[in-house]
């Protein structure tokens, strides 16, 4: 892995660095200018932490000089999971401050897993007064289909940890309808997505054609699966659908509905969140010059077209890469 740039951030010892895509367009070799304070007011002056990453100005719409579409990727490394928590608030609240003053809506797409608990810093202040919740309209990456009080629904993951404790209006709270067969559920999904594209509220990507959501907040496996695209499994090469499903998920439940690759790399921005020793070979595998590109993991693929990937970690999910 070459790195373009690193600098020291704000918590004790975190680094940031912007990070070369193997497969990237010449634009995102350039590195950016890499800057420690943010204008944003609202939040800068509530927060005493200085930023991690580019101001909001730096990273929108991130063009080459010819105007064509280009991609961005970071990696930020923590040295504490409470850093990476307040780091990716302080993000996701830059956000929808941009994206609701750019287009009166902020799209946010959720995975489940342990993404879910590290928005916790969301719901306490400055972001609980800051954030214009009215603006959010929530949706889901993947979704087991199980009922939403269920144990294993990641709605009511959210729901418990995230969405009770922030006033976004009911209604722009996107769940599945788990009423319906995996099939039925994801055909569902879509045309509701299909519908909200045509209201105004979910934008379209010129560059791919497929919805173009403001942010996903995901997590990754230990196989480097995201959503629930698992290794080897054929709706990773799914194209034309935005939304399908799985009957056979090798992490239980078995039956759920996911956004296709194409939709999730159509996405502005994404917020990879991965942490933990059991994340290393993944991160690995998918961050580390050493690769086989005919054999990629899910995460592999995930490349924006035109957009930014920031990759949230530790030190355990990074401890594999030697270029570090
Ligand atoms: O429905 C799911 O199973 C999740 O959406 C899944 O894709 C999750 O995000 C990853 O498995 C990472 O989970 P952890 O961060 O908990 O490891």
């Amino acid at each position: 892995m070459s790195l373009s740039a690193v600098a020291s951030a704000a918590a004790a010892s975190t680094s940031l660095s912007s990070v070369n895509p193997r497969r990237s367009s010449p634009a995102s070799r350039v590195p950016a200018p890499l800057r420690r304070s943010l204008p944003w007011r609202p939040l800068s002056s509530s927060s005493s932490s200085r930023s991690l990453l580019r101001p909001v100005s730096a990273m929108a719409s991130p063009r080459t000089a010819a105007g064509e579409a280009a991609s961005r990727k970071n990696l930020i490394i923590f040295d504490a999971e409470e850093d990476l928590a307040a780091s990716l608030a302080k993000r996701t609240a830059e956000l929808s401050a941009r994206f609701a003053a750019e287009r009166g809506t902020f799209t946010v797409v959720l995975s489940g897993g342990s993404l879910v608990k590290a928005l916790r810093k969301l719901t306490e202040p400055p972001y609980l007064e800051a954030v214009d919740w009215s603006k959010w309209h929530v949706f889901w990456v993947d979704e087991r289909v199980v009922p939403k009080d269920h144990a294993d629904s990641n709605y009511k993951l959210a729901s418990d940890e995230f969405l009770s404790k922030v006033p976004i209006p009911a209604g722009q709270v996107y769940a599945i309808n788990n009423a319906l067969s995996a099939e039925g559920a994801a055909e569902d999904y879509e045309t509701r997505l299909r519908q909200l594209v045509k209201d105004g509220v979910i934008g379209m990507s010129p560059v791919t054609g497929f919805p173009k959501f403001d942010l996903m907040l995901m997590g990754m496996g230990p196989d480097g699966h995201v959503a629930s695209l698992f290794p080897g499994h054929p709706v990773v090469h799914e194209n034309q659908k935005w939304v399908t499903f799985v009957k056979d998920s090798p992490k239980p439940p078995p039956e759920r509905i996911t956004f296709t690759l194409p939709v999730i790399n159509s996405s502005a921005c994404i917020a990879l969140v991965v942490t933990g020793a059991g994340k290393a070979g993944a991160v690995h595998k998918a961050l580390s010059e050493e690769q086989n590109t005919s054999d990629l993991l899910p995460v592999e693929m995930v490349s924006l077209q035109d957009g930014e990937l920031t990759w949230f970690t530790d030190k355990s999910a990074v401890s594999m890469l030697s270029s570090l």
